[in-house]
């Protein structure tokens, strides 16, 4: 689940709410570039079961921004796909460094599937195929670009993030996605704790929307 909010206070109470839903809490980028790292620490301290990506989308001096927050406990920091090289590289070794994982976003790369080569060469843990909230609002999906990098088969795990909800979970899935990012389908929802179990259970391939929580709504409703 990505936390998208600004408030402090409201993104550790959402992530309280949906922890016991999602893999992974993720720390989305105007989220940690307004609160810092403090926001990371408060949330690995209330959230041991959970991973914590934070969205760092670094794009300059990568070791030396990564390494702070994988010492804070982050499991995966993001680095920029259109960074020079050296500062993937960065991210890549210090998260090796610290036995965590990163991921490289593909946000505004022209050539994703030459990038997506290069990156795994040097040892990328993680390929993000990302429609932002921009290129949303511009109409744009990560549907195209998603089909694109699964089949490069590079035996790199592949996330996708850009207006994932309910409805498009099992597309992304069958279409090789690995790691299904969600926000707005979570946090713009009436109850985002069931929200949450719902992505999660269609995610995970269960045979009915939202698994027992699901099926259970639908008796009662
Ligand atoms: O990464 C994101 C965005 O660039 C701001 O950091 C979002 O968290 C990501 O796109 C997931 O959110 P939704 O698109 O709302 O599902």
């Amino acid at each position: 689940m990505a936390l998208d909010s600004l408030d402090f206070d409201a993104t550790v109470a959402l992530a309280t709410k949906v922890a016991p839903h999602v893999d992974i809490l993720e720390i989305g980028t105007p989220c940690i570039k307004y609160n810092g790292i403090k926001l990371l620490q408060t949330l690995r301290a209330k959230f041991p079961n959970n991973k914590i990506l934070v969205d760092l989308k670094t794009m300059d001096a990568g070791y030396y921004e990564a390494e702070p927050f994988y010492k804070a406990g982050a499991d995966i920091c993001t680095v920029l796909g259109t960074a020079d090289i050296g500062t993937i590289k960065g991210v890549i070794d210090v998260a090796n460094k610290y036995g965590k994982e990163a991921q490289i976003d593909l946000i505004n790369v022209a050539d994703k599937a030459a990038r997506t080569k290069e990156v795994a060469k040097l040892g990328a843990h993680i390929i993000g195929v990302h429609t932002g909230l921009d290129q949303q609002a511009a109409g744009q999906t990560p549907f195209a670009d998603l089909g694109l990098v699964s089949s490069l088969n590079l035996g790199v795990k592949v996330s996708v993030a850009g207006g994932i909800k309910p409805a498009t979970v099992k597309q992304v899935v069958d279409a090789g996605a690995n790691i299904v990012v969600a926000g707005a389908a979570i946090y713009g929802a009436a109850d985002p704790a069931a929200a949450a179990a719902e992505i999660s259970g269609l995610a995970k391939g269960s045979t009915s929307s939202g698994g027992v929580f699901g099926w259970l709504k639908k008796l009662f409703s």
